[in-house]
């Protein structure tokens, strides 16, 4: 029997986070950060190298421990990273269903692939894979965890402009069909317009400026307006 994955109907918070506060040592990196996605909320966060996106991220994944402040989640967030992280010695569905109870885990590791589009490579191994394909096995790895959170950490860097566009539309298509709250960490402005709902901006660990994609208007007038916050003078801003 095949097990899709149950569509949430609830309204709430995927997290909660409320004056956090991380730091390496003596430094601080993020100081007192308050932070609320709902469940269904694609939020992007922006923001220059080194600013604190991933310690952000490692801590609301639970991967750090924190100085200060609370996370509330209702479950495990699931993690995309940059690179996929498969296991190089087991077939596509065996890296999907880790972590699930054995029982139908082939089944749901199976629809879970069939809908980033790998339903028919079950038992092919990730060395076969192209980097976009190994993406969304790893997008699939994440979804069949039924979170309410999913992190993603530049998860399209690494690709070609063309399939980083194709994963946009899957992407999309999937979080409107689970309905987790979504953190993106990215680089890319346009690839913050194109999938947020909300867009953050950082700024030495803490959040500088926020903006509703909807309630922004036109998407280069708020594309200038980001690259703008970013300090980014040159290109198309200018
Ligand atoms: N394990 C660590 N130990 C000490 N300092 C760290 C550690 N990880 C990150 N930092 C420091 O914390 C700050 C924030 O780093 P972080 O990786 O979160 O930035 P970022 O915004 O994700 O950058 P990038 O966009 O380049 O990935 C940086 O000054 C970095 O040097």
């Amino acid at each position: 029997m095949t097990r899709p994955h149950p569509v949430h109907q609830d309204s709430g918070d995927a997290v909660t986070v409320t004056d956090l506060r991380r730091a390496y040592g003596n430094r601080t990196v993020i100081d007192a950060l308050t932070l609320r996605i709902a469940r269904g909320e694609f939020v992007a966060l922006l923001g220059e190298s080194g600013c604190g996106k991933t310690t952000l991220l490692r801590a609301l994944a639970g991967l750090d421990p924190i100085q200060g402040g609370r996370i509330d989640a209702p479950g495990r967030p699931a993690v995309v990273f940059q690179e996929h992280r498969l296991l190089p010695w087991d077939t596509l569905w065996s890296n999907v269903a880790l972590g699930l109870p054995p029982q139908g885990a082939r089944e749901r590791a199976a629809a879970a692939l069939a809908e980033v589009g790998l339903g028919d490579r079950l038992d092919d191994w990730p060395r076969n894979l192209s980097g976009g394909q190994a993406q969304r096995v790893a997008l699939a790895r994440a979804l069949v965890q039924e979170p309410e959170l999913l992190l993603l950490d530049e998860p399209f860097a690494a690709l070609d402009a063309l399939t980083r566009i194709r994963m946009h539309g899957l992407v999309k298509e999937l979080v409107a069909r689970h309905r987790p709250g979504v953190l993106l960490v990215t680089h890319d402005v346009d690839e913050a317009i194109a999938l947020a709902d909300r867009i953050l901006v950082m700024r030495s660990g803490v959040i500088a400026a926020e903006h509703h994609t909807e309630q922004a208007g036109d998407a280069l007038g708020l594309r200038r307006l980001l690259l703008a916050e970013l300090g980014v003078r040159a290109g198309f801003a200018a």
